[in-house]
């Protein structure tokens, strides 16, 4: 028998938590129609992620699999459409431990509604939920890339930005949603719902006008 290139009690644990954590974000409306994805890093060279096309309001340890950084599945199955969005951030540091992709309402109108390849979020208290920040004197600049089914494509115009120290906790895809990551999946979960109620809040201040 050929062993696993993983510790099967990490994969059991990161499964658990990625099941429970996709439940979660269905309950925030994040997750809607089998959108999104979510991964949680193994060890150096491999993570579990979301299989495809899984409903995340129901997603159970037995939708998770095992991918190697170069998002290849390692087992039977069909990973996410979106793996290499994952696998290229952890190739790049080795510091990131889970990494979270949802598709909200306010994400998809802000990026569609308005034009511009970013979207600050400046002044809020919430921002301190973010790795890095401790005051509301702060300005997140949240870059936007144009949508693509050509995912190593955007994957790579990703890793240019982040090459580049334009992106710093998360990228919004326009007219689809946010990507954000953290050393690991209690940060990621944080910052992710920090992120998803700013830009919710963000969306309603340019509606009042
Ligand atoms: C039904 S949403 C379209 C695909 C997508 O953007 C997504 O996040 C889910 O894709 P996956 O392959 O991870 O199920
Ligand atoms: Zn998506």
């Amino acid at each position: 028998m050929t062993e696993r290139p993983y510790s099967t009690s990490a994969y059991r644990e990161a499964a658990r938590t990625l099941a429970a954590t996709g439940r979660r974000l269905y309950r925030h409306g994040w997750s809607p129609a089998t959108s999104s994805n979510y991964s949680q890093r193994l060890n150096a060279g491999h993570a579990a992620i979301t299989r495809s096309g899984r409903d995340k309001g129901l997603l159970q340890e037995t939708d998770i699999m095992v991918v190697d950084l170069d998002g290849r599945p390692v087992g039977d199955g069909k990973p996410s459409a979106e793996t290499l969005l994952h696998t290229g951030l952890y190739r790049r540091d080795p510091a990131i431990g889970a990494v979270l992709h949802t598709h909200s309402h306010a994400a998809t109108v802000l990026t569609m509604h308005w034009p511009a390849d970013h979207v600050t979020l400046e002044g809020y208290e919430l921002l301190k939920a973010l790795d890095g920040i401790d005051t509301h004197e702060s300005r997140l600049t949240i870059p936007v890339f144009d949508n693509s089914q050509d995912i190593a494509a955007l994957a790579a115009d990703v890793d240019r930005q982040l090459d580049a120290g334009r992106i710093t906790h998360a990228y919004l895809i326009r007219g689809h949603g946010l990507y954000t990551w953290a050393a690991d999946m209690p940060a990621c979960y944080r910052q992710l719902e920090a992120l998803e109620t700013l830009l919710a809040v963000e969306l309603d201040r340019r509606r009042l006008g």
